[in-house]
């Protein structure tokens, strides 16, 4: 037996290493089992070259969880150590490496310090009291070995019997992570960690003893994902059955992507677009993080850009370390480059399906508009991708109506003719709302304006944005003027009415209304316009919409009163009558019913002036039953 003390100078490296690492203490069995598959498959290298020799049987690695001894073992039958090699890795790489850890982050702020660091062997000693390996070498002449440390820097080596190949790591779990003892427990981690490694896991526990009858039912892992398998291998079945692995409460995803770099970084990975009805089902952090089939991090903040945060699916890299940290990542080289990749694989496969099926992308545009959106507005190389598949989709109530989808090339090349404002600019007419502004719509279409739908949650921004940087188009809400004025081209309008008869009229509309600053306008627009229309100004509704949103320029423009303009249109048979009336008492009424009407269609009648209306409404209608009654 051989007795030694590690060649380190801090003699209490492990209680600072434990508080250190103690925000995730599960990564231990991440590293050590991640150990036992680099053994395992480096006899399988060594193997293929000649340099082991014979059949390497199964190469299976086992956990073992003995609640009784309060014990886990990890056991691989991989390359194994010799006498030597436990001098080295262990004594000297893992616990030089823990003291080189302990000098250079000693007094440092902890968050930067973790994943600056390989953990490796030693974060054993964050959940044990002491530590054993037996390991026997591939090389046949070695003896088995026995390493035994509690976690000081002395440590003990003696040989010893052991039938196999391989490594036992047997951790003697301590007082405070007993929480580790417990099956379910150790399962979670593995789920979480160990999924996809690629040589078969098993776990058992005492209780189940039988460790044959688990083999049968298979180990915890899939050894071979989808991602690491060549896309000409795989059918659209497989794609959608690996998202079900990864997201078994998940509908379907729409379509996916293969990633596959060698050069000039190594990546491999599927991302999938989910299905998504509102931007508020949108949950971020879906894309897994994989080194070497190892999970790393569902927090890929840094690696891929903000916007396919939207994307599920796993990307795996081995030039990610195992132990990353956003501070780590931020300053990686390779971590910019990955992430323009992915933007430019995503771009590129929704051209593709553009180009080839475009029909297909087109009923698919109510969850990717929210993907194509978000990238146009936050990344501009993405944005001149986009800009030849973002699609703008019609609104129309009309009978019969068909949905059509336009590119901006071609709503600029539809609507050109019609809707160029006196700037030239393209004036793009949208509608938040369908059913509430139906007489606005209809109004506009009637003109030959085609009007789209952007009533998603991200489009006042999207709108806002795009005005500046697509910069000969303008933005104007259905119903944010008379369809006559929508592309403010300035044009003169007459009414029928004499200006002393307009006069007249304007002053019967100038009405007193709590909340609402009004300016009324008389205009000539056909005589089947209604009587009388309210816009809100485009510039002032925006303004209230992002009250809603945020800050104290919000409640600003919160409390400000609303802006209307009420165009009363002269040409309207019914101010024939209302002018030729005395009844003083009956035309106010009248007038106001028809300025409240107008309100209402935009949602803006609302508490005592809802309820005058009410209330004037009833009074007319008894009084026009009255009259009717004389006659
Ligand atoms: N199960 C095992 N079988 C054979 N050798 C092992 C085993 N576990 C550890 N070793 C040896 O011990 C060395 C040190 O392990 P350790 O986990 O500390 O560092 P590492 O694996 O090299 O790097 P990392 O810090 O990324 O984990 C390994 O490189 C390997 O040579």
């Amino acid at each position: 037996m051989q007795k030694g003390t590690i060649q380190v100078q801090t003699e209490n490296i492990f209680p600072i290493i434990k508080k250190f690492l103690y925000s995730d203490h599960d990564i231990f069995l991440r590293e050590l089992i991640s150990n036992a598959v680099d053994a395992s498959q480096k006899l399988k290298t060594l193997s293929s070259i000649g340099e082991a020799k014979g059949e390497y049987g199964d190469l299976n690695i086992e956990i073992k969880l003995d609640e009784e001894k309060k014990t886990i073992t990890i056991s691989d039958r991989g390359i194994g150590m010799t006498s030597a090699e436990v001098e080295k890795y262990l004594n000297q790489v893992a616990f030089s490496g823990a003291e080189e850890f302990v000098k250079k982050y000693k007094g440092q702020n902890e968050n930067a310090i973790i994943g600056k660091f390989g953990l490796g062997f030693y974060s054993a000693f964050m959940v044990s009291d002491k530590v054993e390996v037996f390991t026997k070498s591939f090389k046949e002449e070695a003896p088995a070995v026995r390493w035994e440390c509690d976690g000081s820097p002395e440590y003990m080596l003696e040989e010893t019997t052991k039938a196999d190949r391989g490594t036992d790591i047997v951790l003697h779990i301590n007082e405070e992570s007993a929480e580790f003892l417990d099956a379910d427990r150790i399962k979670g981690i593995l789920n979480r960690f160990c999924r996809f490694l690629p040589i078969p896991i098993y776990f058992r526990h005492k209780e189940e003893e039988k460790l044959e009858e688990e083999k049968e039912t298979g180990p915890i892992n899939n050894t071979q994902p989808a991602w690491k398998k060549k896309p000409s291998e795989l059918t659209p079945e497989d794609y959608q059955s690996f998202y079900k692995e990864l997201y078994p409460y998940n509908e379907p995803p729409l379509f996916w992507i293969h990633l596959n770099v060698d050069y000039p970084f190594n990546l491999t990975g599927i991302l999938y677009f989910p299905k998504i009805k509102q931007s508020y089902e949108i949950q971020k952090d879906k894309i897994q993080l994989y080194s070497n089939q190892v999970f790393v991090t569902d927090e890929v903040k840094d690696i891929v850009p903000e916007f396919l945060m939207l994307l599920h699916g796993v990307i795996d890299s081995p030039d990610i370390p195992l132990n990353v940290s956003r501070s780590y990542l931020q300053g990686d080289p390779n971590v910019k480059k990955i992430n323009n990749h992915i933007t430019k694989k995503v771009a590129d496969k929704l051209e593709e399906l553009f180009n080839k099926e475009r029909k297909e992308f087109e009923g698919k545009w109510d969850s990717l508009g929210l993907f194509v959106k978000y990238g146009m507005m936050t990344d501009d190389k993405f944005m001149e991708r986009g800009n030849k598949f973002h699609l703008f989709e019609t609104a129309s109530n009309a009978e019969g109506a068909e949905k059509k989808f336009y590119t901006l090339e071609e709503y600029r090349m539809a609507a050109e003719t019609l809707q160029k404002n006196k700037e030239e600019k393209l004036v793009i007419l949208y509608t938040t709302d369908m059913v509430q502004q139906d007489a606005f719509i209809k109004g506009a279409e009637a003109k030959g304006y085609i009007v789209v739908k952007l009533d998603t949650l991200i489009d006042p921004s999207f709108i806002n944005q795009m005005e500046t940087k697509w910069n000969d188009v303008h933005f104007n809400r259905v119903d944010a003027d008379i369809a006559d004025n929508l592309i403010d081209k300035q044009e003169n309008l007459d009414s029928v009415l004499s200006k002393d008869e307009e006069s007249a009229l304007k002053g019967l509309f100038d009405l007193k209304m709590p909340g609402l600053n009004m300016t009324v306008e008389v205009k000539g627009l056909s005589t089947d316009a209604p009587p009388v229309v309210a816009t809100r100004p485009e510039f002032m509704r925006r303004m209230k919409d992002m009250a809603n949103l945020s800050g104290p320029m919000g409640s600003f423009y919160a409390n400000m009163p609303d802006e209307v303009t009420l165009t009363v249109n002269g040409n309207h048979p019914i101010y024939q009558q209302v002018l030729k009336s005395d009844n003083k008492e009956m035309k106010e009424k009248m007038v106001h019913n028809l300025a409240d009407l107008a309100l209402l269609s935009q949602g803006l009648l609302k508490g005592g002036n809802l309820t005058n209306f009410i209330n004037r409404s009833v009074d007319l209608m008894g009084a026009e039953q009255l009259a009717g009654a004389k006659a």
